[in-house]
C-alpha cells in the first residue's frame, strides 16, 4: 500500500511543477490524491472502476449531508420522499450495482485461472471472508458492499481534511515548517521516501505537528455511543438506549484540559507523546475515537499524511495565499469552506 501512496503523491507533485510560484487550491488536490490512494487500497488493480464508485459515494455523502441539515416531519419522509431521498436511493443502487460488478469480475478471473488468487487489497480480504470455510465467520455480499462504503467514507474525507489543515498550519507557522523540513532532510534526505519512512519514529517533529493539527481541527465531528444500560457519568444519569454524541472539537478546545493557550498551535505539547500531552487522560484527545471501536485506519492515516507532507517539504517552501478565507465548515468532515489556496516556491 505504501508504494502506491508514494507513487500517487509523486504524480501529484509532478503536476504541481507547472504551477510553481503560483497559487494552488490544495483541498481539491488532496481530495484527488486520497481518493486515488484509498481506491488502490480498496480495489487494487480495479481502482479506476473503484474511483467511479468513490465519485458516486462523494455525491451520495453530499446528499446525505444536505438532507441531515433539513428539518423533516418524522415518518412523512417515508411516504413523501423529497428530491434528496430520490437522488440518494438512485445513487446507492448505482453504487451497489457497480461494487457487485467488480466483485463478480474478480471472482470470474479467479475461476478462469486468469488470476491465481484474490490478491491483497481490501476487496480481496472481504472476498476471502465471504468464502471462509468456517460458515460462522463468513460475511455476506451485502456486508461486503457496506464495508466498502464505510472504508471510503471513513478513510478518504478525513485524510483529505487532515492533510489540508496540516498544510495550512505549516504555511502560517514558518518556524514549524522549517523544523519539519530540517527533520525530513535529516531522516529521509532528498530522495523519495521508502515504504518504512511513513512509520519512521525518527520523524518526531512531523508526528507532533500532525497530532497538534488533529487536536485543533479534528476531522470527525462527532463520535457516537449508545448507552446499553443506565449509567452514571459524574452527576449525570444516562438512561439505557440514549445516544450520546461526543464532540472531539469541544474536548480538544477545553481550556480546563489543555490550558489557557488551548487555541494556539503548539506542537511542542506532544513532544513527549500523547499520554504526557493529555496528562494521562486518554479521553482528552480523541481524534480517532476511543475504546474498542477506535478508528481502524489510524496507522494508515498517519503513514499517508507523513509521507505526503514529507514529500512536499522536500520540494517546496510554502505560504498561504491572500485569497484564502479562514472558515472551517462542516461537510462530511470539518473542512476549509472556500478551499485552501497555497503558494509553493521551489527550494
Ligand atoms: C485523519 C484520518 C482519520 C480520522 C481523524 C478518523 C477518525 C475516526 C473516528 C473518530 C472514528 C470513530 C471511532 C469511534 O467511534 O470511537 C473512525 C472509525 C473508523 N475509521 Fe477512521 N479516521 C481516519 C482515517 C481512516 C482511514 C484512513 C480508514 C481506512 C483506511 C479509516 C477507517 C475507519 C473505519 C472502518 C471506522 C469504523 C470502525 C468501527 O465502526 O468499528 N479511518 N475513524
Amino acid at each position: 500500500m505504501v508504494p502506491a501512496m508514494i507513487e500517487a503523491a509523486d504524480s501529484m507533485l509532478d503536476k504541481w511543477k507547472k504551477e510553481e510560484g503560483k497559487e494552488i487550491e490544495v483541498f481539491e488536490e488532496f481530495r484527488l490524491l486520497t481518493s486515488e490512494i484509498i481506491s488502490r487500497a480498496a480495489f487494487g488493480s480495479s481502482y479506476v472502476e473503484g474511483k467511479t464508485i468513490f465519485d458516486m459515494l462523494m455525491k451520495f455523502g453530499g446528499i446525505v449531508h444536505m438532507s441531515a441539515l433539513k428539518t423533516r416531519i418524522p415518518i412523512i419522509g417515508k411516504f413523501m420522499p423529497n428530491r434528496e431521498d430520490i437522488e440518494s436511493v438512485k445513487c446507492e443502487n448505482e453504487i451497489r450495482r457497480k461494487i457487485l460488478e467488480i466483485i463478480e469480475e474478480r471472482e470470474e478471473k479467479v475461476k478462469k485461472g486468469v488470476k491465481d488468487g484474490y490478491g491483497n487489497d481490501y476487496l480481496a480480504l472481504l472476498l476471502k471472508a465471504n468464502q471462509d470455510p468456517n460458515v460462522s465467520k463468513q460475511i455476506s455480499i451485502q456486508d461486503m458492499i457496506d464495508d466498502c462504503k464505510t472504508f471510503y467514507f471513513a478513510g478518504q474525507d478525513t485524510t483529505t481534511t487532515l492533510l489540508s489543515w496540516t498544510c495550512l498550519l505549516l504555511a502560517t507557522h514558518q518556524d514549524w515548517q522549517e523544523k519539519a523540513r530540517k527533520e525530513v532532510f535529516e531522516v529521509i534526505g532528498n530522495n523519495n521516501p521508502t515504504p518504512d519512512d511513513g512509520t519512521n519514529p525518527k520523524l518526531k517533529t512531523l508526528t507532533m505537528i500532525i497530532n497538534e493539527t488533529l487536536r485543533l481541527y479534528p476531522p470527525v465531528l462527532l463520535v457516537t455511543r449508545k448507552a446499553a444500560r443506565e449509567v452514571r457519568l459524574g452527576e449525570l444519569t444516562i438512561p439505557a438506549n440514549v445516544e450520546l454524541r461526543i464532540s472531539p472539537t469541544a474536548i480538544h478546545h477545553d481550556p480546563d484540559l489543555w490550558g489557557e493557550d488551548v487555541h494556539i498551535f503548539k506542537p511542542e505539547r506532544f513532544s513527549e507523546g500523547v499520554v504526557k500531552a493529555t496528562n494521562n487522560n486518554p479521553s482528552a484527545y480523541i481524534p480517532f475515537g476511543f475504546g474498542p471501536r477506535i478508528c481502524v485506519g489510524f496507522n494508515f492515516a498517519y503513514t499517508e499524511v507523513k509521507l505526503v507532507v514529507a514529500m512536499i517539504l522536500q520540494r517546496y517552501h510554502f505560504t498561504i495565499s491572500s485569497a484564502y478565507v479562514h472558515s472551517p465548515a462542516i461537510h462530511l468532515s470539518t473542512r476549509p469552506q472556500h478551499g485552501l489556496q497555497i503558494i509553493f516556491n521551489k527550494l
